[in-house]
């Protein structure tokens, strides 16, 4: 019953994120999909039309430049990589100009790199030009930059950045198009709903990499989670599939959905939680995780181990002793000023490690 009612408030969504990956998009060879392009920017642009507001992730830059210059693998090394998303983006761009441009829908380019919503400032220039974008009726098409995109700023995939982009401008719904009609169980059914992202969902997860996409379903779902944990429902579904977008915003049961739970957190905390890279561990002990818990900041004293090389202002991954993940936040000290901290008594605020503004529980 409550996959019902949730698919049902999927009819009322209005602020979209629609990701697409490589292999719904390209042909085998990187080519772009025409056919395929044609029949998803119809369904985009219909629920443009329809007084949706629409903002599209499409990965398939990397594929259609191996196409374009005749690259039968995919290269390992960054530059032959940056080279071919240089030379694809702009070969589905102009096809996407065309196709959007038949269904009366003007489109923007948005190129992001995740350093880009890491830093605050760069977070709210972006987040204003995609709601300036979609509150012009303007779908902007959204892919990572791949051409500066370093190990160090990459998203990772595109269906993080996806996730991210949800997370950014306050999204109703976030539906991730693949090759596949959703999560497939053991039995190799579709799984219709679920309630979570947990270790026995990750355990039906096979992925295999090849030429085209980074993703897989394990990316998925991390995305999903990441989604779900703001408040934002998502559907997993097969871009292929004639009419599945449609579908899905009529309500019916497509695809894999993943509904979140009660209880939003801050758009600050969201920022910090899921928009930064995490930079170092915090072990503590159990007296502080309780604290924290409790929605108290970490202090130096109940600090057993700090691990990695930090700055003031770097996000941490706060663990207890046994290795479980307790909080994440900003720290007020290097890591090198936190190893001389760590289980000295301190008074008051001069103290914090982590102040309790700062950190988030998830
Ligand atoms: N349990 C699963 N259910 C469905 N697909 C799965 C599962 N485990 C792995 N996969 C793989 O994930 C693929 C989708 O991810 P990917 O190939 O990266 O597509 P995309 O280009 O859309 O990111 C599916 O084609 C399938 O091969
Ligand atoms: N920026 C890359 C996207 C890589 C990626 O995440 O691809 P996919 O796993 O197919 O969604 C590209 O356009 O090729």
């Amino acid at each position: 019953m409550a996959q019902k009612i949730h698919r049902e408030s999927l009819k009322k969504a209005k602020r979209i994120v629609v990701k697409a990956g490589s292999k719904v998009l390209v042909e085998s060879s990187g080519r772009p999909d025409k056919q395929q392009l044609k029949q998803l920017v119809d369904e985009l642009a219909a629920l443009r039309n329809g007084g949706g507001e629409v903002a599209f992730v499409s990965s398939g830059a990397v594929g259609a430049g191996l196409d374009a210059l005749g690259m039968k693998t995919r290269p390992k090394a960054m530059p032959d990589l940056q080279m071919a998303a240089a030379v694809g983006q702009i070969r589905l761009m102009s096809v996407y100009d065309e196709l959007f441009s038949q269904n009366k829908c003007r489109i923007g380019q948005v190129l992001l790199t995740h350093d880009a919503l890491k830093h605050r400032e760069r977070h709210l220039n972006a987040r204003n030009t995609l709601l300036n974008l979609i509150e012009h009726g303007i779908v902007p098409i959204i892919n990572e930059n791949d051409t500066i995109s370093t190990e160090e700023i990459k998203f990772g995939d595109n269906d993080v950045l996806a996730a991210l982009v949800a997370i950014l401008i306050d999204a109703d719904a976030l539906v991730l198009l693949s090759t596949t009609d959703g999560l497939r169980d053991a039995g190799n059914e579709r799984v219709s709903y679920i309630e979570e992202v947990d270790d026995e969902i990750l355990a039906l997860v096979s992925d295999k990499q090849d030429k085209l996409s980074t993703g897989g379903m394990a990316s998925k779902l991390k995305s999903a989670q990441i989604a779900a944990q703001n408040g934002i429902p998502v559907v997993i579904a097969n871009g292929r599939k004639t009419g599945a977008l449609t579908r899905i915003f009529e309500g019916e049961d497509e695809g894999t959905l993943l509904f979140p739970k009660e209880g939003n957190i801050s758009k600050r905390k969201r920022w910090i939680a899921f928009f930064n890279r995490v930079e170092g561990h915090v072990v503590v002990d159990d007296g502080a995780a309780e604290a924290m818990i409790k929605g108290k900041s970490l202090l130096p004293v109940g600090i057993k181990a700090v691990e990695g090389s930090f700055k003031v202002g770097a996000m941490v991954d706060v663990q207890s002793r046994e290795g479980e993940h307790i909080a994440r936040g900003l720290v007020e000290y290097s890591s090198d000023e936190i190893e001389i901290l760590k289980g000295q008594k301190t008074a008051g605020k001069a103290g914090e490690v982590i102040h309790h503004d700062n950190m988030v529980i998830l």
